[in-house]
């Protein structure tokens, strides 16, 4: 998989150098190229925004220097055969980025990331690549950060884990919370390791007990009993379906 990402602070991704991504970048399972957007500005002071048509507080990000920034990615190439990237534009108004959302950009051979700062991006460079790429615009959660650079992290290793080889245990990654499947819209129940007892606290005795039928059973009462503390939002989502008689007793 490729990945650009354009931004005016491309030093904010060097963690995508290191850990799980890091590795998947050295055995080349991911290309990601990071490109300073104030180099397609034209003016000494490599000006990047400009106030908001209409008023209102903050700066707007100007069209122009993202709209030569995409084309100029564009026009570099992707993969062979991938044909053009899907763009994802972080922001707080968009869609909800979750686990299948995931799912689908760990299937694409090239994303091009736009992470704004500011109050965004002039709102007519989305019209403009809509009518030429995909265009999706998310949003990582409910809160305000001050960029999309954060928002590309967590999708880049969100995707990046999903992807064959870089996990090494595939069926972690199939347990996963939110993961389609049995998993889906529960959240994962507590994990242990050594010691067997530590500080006065003992493992739950059904760990030890090496009866792997009982253990899963007991394994998806601690989802379906954590998931109604934490979200039990999510218990609404749960497809009445994929319960069986002791889900329900839980
Ligand atoms: N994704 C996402 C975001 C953001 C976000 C994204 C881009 C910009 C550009 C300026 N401020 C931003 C906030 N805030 N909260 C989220 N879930």
């Amino acid at each position: 998989m490729r990945i650009d990402i354009i931004s005016i602070f491309p030093e904010y991704f060097t963690p995508l150098e290191v850990s799980l991504v890091g590795k998947a970048r050295e055995r080349g399972i991911l290309d990601i190229r990071l490109h300073q957007l104030r180099d397609w500005t034209h003016d000494v002071h490599k000006t990047v925004d400009d106030t908001p048509y209409g008023g209102g507080p903050g700066m707007v990000m100007k069209p122009e220097v993202w709209g030569e920034a995409i084309d100029a990615v564009i026009a570099q190439g992707g993969p062979e055969g991938a044909g053009l990237p899907r763009m994802i534009v972080p922001t707080p108004s968009g869609r909800p980025f979750t686990q299948r959302v995931a799912l689908e950009y760990a299937r694409e051979p090239w994303l091009l990331f736009t992470p704004a700062r500011y109050e965004g991006i002039d709102a007519r460079v989305v019209d403009e690549y809509r009518s030429r790429l995909r265009v999706d615009e998310v949003s990582i959660g409910d809160y305000v950060l001050a960029g999309g650079e954060a928002a590309v992290l967590v999708i880049v290793e969100t995707v990046a884990r999903l992807l064959p080889g870089v996990i090494g245990n595939a069926q972690s990654v199939a347990d996963d919370s939110f993961a389609p499947g049995p998993m889906e819209n529960l959240l994962e129940g507590p994990v242990y390791t050594k010691p067997p007892v530590w500080r006065g606290h003992p493992v739950p005795e059904i760990l030890l007990s090496g009866h792997h039928a009982r253990i899963a059973r007991w394994r998806r009462d601690q989802a379906l009993r954590r998931t109604f503390e934490m979200r039990p939002d999510l218990i609404a989502r749960l497809d009445p379906e994929s319960l069986d008689e002791r889900d329900r007793e839980v």
